[in-house]
């Protein structure tokens, strides 16, 4: 499976990696109007097929995307510290209404998998692209990143207080890729029991302070990393990886990505993350999960949080 990635900055390039590295897709291609840092960006992750999965990893132009059943969205503008991803919004929906004509002219079959932020409001910005050339386009072929990321996060952070391997906690993030995001922790588990009955039984309570600190660690990664090295890519490149290599191998895995929900907690057609099932078409499903009273509530405020936003650009 050909994979396109446009954008070959920081976040584009650490998914073209983690692909090659986790023997994702089998061609890789880098667009970038800064051609320069696509060939250079192709040209050294090339050099660590053979140490991983060999396959081409090329630069081109939009032409060289033809044929590629996914294509990555990560160009634009990153957060300056301090900055929300929200107020990115303008200068990445213009980026947008530049690139998405010209890789669907090349790739009209292809599913969008958006990484810019925010991300949430540019996964919408971007079917409303694709459906004015194309009015039929499956809502489900524009997945965003979403908590993708945040869902990763949490999952680490608990791993790291219970003392067991994050791939054996299930705990979501859901709404927002963003400040309003929403931790699922009424749904969490480890040891197919309830995440609270299993820190209590290896000896690890999940009091309010270790609740709390997960909170503001999962909540606050992105702010604390960009003041640290000025953007994030590592985590957010396996995501993108991993997105992929559900849709390549037609896996159906369930994983909290973002797509346009016709309707959440009360909102009306608002992209947010929710768990999917992710298969070759993309989204084939939206779980809707059990919420406790303070969780929907807070889903519901992170909904209307992205709704304002999006409306700000004229999408009802
Ligand atoms: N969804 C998520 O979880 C995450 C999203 N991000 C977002 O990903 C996006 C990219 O971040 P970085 O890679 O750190 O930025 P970067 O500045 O390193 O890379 C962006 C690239 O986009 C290119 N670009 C800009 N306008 C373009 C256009 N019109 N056509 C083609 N290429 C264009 C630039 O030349 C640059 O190489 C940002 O919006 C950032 O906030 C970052 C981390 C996590
Ligand atoms: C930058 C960003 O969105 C993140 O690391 O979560």
């Amino acid at each position: 499976m050909k994979i396109g990635i446009v954008g070959a900055g920081f976040v584009g390039s650490a998914a073209a990696y983690a692909m090659v590295m986790r023997g994702v897709g089998t061609e890789i291609v880098l667009v970038d109007r800064n051609q320069d840092l696509a060939v250079a960006q192709a040209e050294d992750i090339h050099h660590a097929t053979p140490f991983a999965y060999p396959m081409p990893v090329n630069a081109g132009d939009y032409e060289a995307l033809a044929g590629s059943c996914v294509v990555v969205l990560a160009a634009g503008a990153n957060q300056r510290p301090g900055e929300t991803r929200l107020e990115l919004l303008e200068r990445n929906a213009a980026v947008f209404g530049d690139i998405i004509p010209r890789v669907l002219a090349a790739a009209p079959q292809a599913i969008l998998l958006v990484a810019t932020n925010p991300v949430d409001v540019m996964t919408q910005v971007s079917l409303e692209i694709a459906r004015r050339t194309s009015p039929d386009f499956p809502v489900g072929k524009v997945i965003g990143s979403g908590t993708i990321l945040d869902t990763a996060r949490f999952r680490a952070l608990l791993a790291k207080h219970l003392g067991i391997s994050p791939k054996s906690v299930h705990a979501h993030v859901l709404g927002e890729h963003g400040d309003s995001e929403v931790l699922h922790w009424s749904g969490a588990d480890a040891g197919a029991m309830p995440i609270s009955d299993f820190a209590d039984q290896v000896g690890h309570p999940l009091t309010d302070a270790v609740r709390a600190e997960i909170d503001q660690g999962v909540r606050g990664a992105a702010g604390k990393i960009i003041k640290g090295k000025g953007a994030t890519w590592y985590g957010i490149g396996g995501g993108l990886a991993r997105i992929v290599q559900a849709i390549s191998d037609d896996e159906r895995a369930v994983m909290t990505c973002s797509v346009v929900n016709p309707e959440v907690a009360g909102v009306q057609n608002v992209a947010l993350s929710l768990p999917r099932i992710v298969g070759l078409e993309g989204v084939l499903g939206t779980i809707h999960p059990h919420l406790d009273k303070g969780e929907m509530a807070a889903l519901s405020r992170s909904a209307g949080i992205l709704k304002e936003a999006v409306t700000t650009l004229g999408i009802k």
